[in-house]
């Protein structure tokens, strides 16, 4: 079952050309970063998956539905948030719960996981911005949505605010929802997600898991043994693998190269380093500026 589904949809406003002939399918349950530089897309994008802004041409459907028909099962964590300054933190929440039509042990629950409880009898201009942020995240998670959207949901929140984001996000995908977001903290995300689609002038260069995106971009993996250095200096085989001594490995050939250092050589179970998704970015966006 998808989630989303786009068909070669283009964004224009006036003579700019946003997007263009942009095609996605994310099935439910993935966990999917959405990355690329200011001005990328990104934010449109995700607008347009809401049903907030309507393409200009192409077909899209969320969780089977027209963008913005299916509100209930969607959740949105927009880049600013915003709520009624005077308000508790649980007074927020309890008008959003009404709103939403939530029952307020709902509330009760997101204040204990998200960590709220200290804050919650206190007013909103008063929180922090990693507390407020937390308080975006709840309101976004009241309905326990189907498909969650999140743009840029770490920026400013101190390290481990943003584990404990993305812990919650995590959990929200093992539990069969489907989880976008949008960041350039690639470092922070990478450990999370299923895959990363990779967008550069309003146009998608990559869509992958880390290791299809390794392999299309040609960014190797890290062989991580001195051993395994070592034997590589004087065989043919391995050698056109070393840089700087260091082994750095296709990653459609990792496989092989680790059955033959065991075959060979008796090396086994090294460790092996997965490229970043910073490396595979730079490049992805490399090509996407040359287009
Ligand atoms: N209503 C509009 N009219 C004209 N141009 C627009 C409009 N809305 C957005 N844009 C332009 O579309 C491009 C994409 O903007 P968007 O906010 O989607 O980028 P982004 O990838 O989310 O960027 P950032 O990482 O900086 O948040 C930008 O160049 C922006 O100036």
């Amino acid at each position: 079952m998808t989630a989303i589904e786009c068909q070669d949809i283009s964004l224009k406003r006036g003579k700019v050309c946003i997007f263009k002939d942009i095609s996605l399918s994310i099935k439910r349950g993935q966990f999917v970063a959405l990355i690329g530089h200011n001005g990328a897309g990104k934010s449109s994008l995700i607008k347009m998956l809401l049903g907030l802004i309507a393409p200009s041409s192409g077909k899209l459907s969320v969780l089977g539905n027209k963008p913005g028909s299916a509100a209930k099962k969607i959740g949105y964590l927009p880049e600013n948030v915003s709520f009624y300054e005077n308000l508790t933190v649980q007074e927020n929440l309890n008008y959003f719960a009404d709103l939403k039509q939530v029952p307020k042990a709902r509330v009760q629950e997101l204040i204990e996981t998200l960590r709220l409880a200290r804050v919650s009898n206190q007013k909103v201009s008063l929180c922090s911005k990693g507390q407020r942020q937390r308080l975006g995240l709840a309101q976004a998670l009241l309905t326990n949505p189907e498909l969650l959207f999140l743009d840029e949901p770490t920026v400013g929140l101190d390290p481990l605010a943003s584990d404990l984001m993305y812990s919650e996000l995590v959990k929200l995908k093992n539990s069969g929802s489907t989880v976008v977001v949008c960041t350039h903290e690639l470092l922070l995300v990478e450990d999370f997600i299923d895959r990363a689609v990779i967008l550069c002038n309003g146009v998608k260069v990559a869509d992958g898991t880390v290791r299809s995106l390794s392999e299309q971009f040609d960014v190797p993996y890290e062989i991580v043994s001195s051993k395994a250095v070592d034997v590589a200096r004087s065989d043919s085989k391995l050698s056109a693998f070393l840089k700087e001594n260091r082994l750095f490995c296709p990653a459609n050939k990792l496989e092989k190269a680790q059955e033959y250092l065991e075959g060979k050589y008796g090396i086994k179970s090294v460790r092996v380093v997965s490229p970043s998704l910073l490396d595979i970015y730079k490049k992805a966006i490399g090509k996407g500026r040359l287009q």
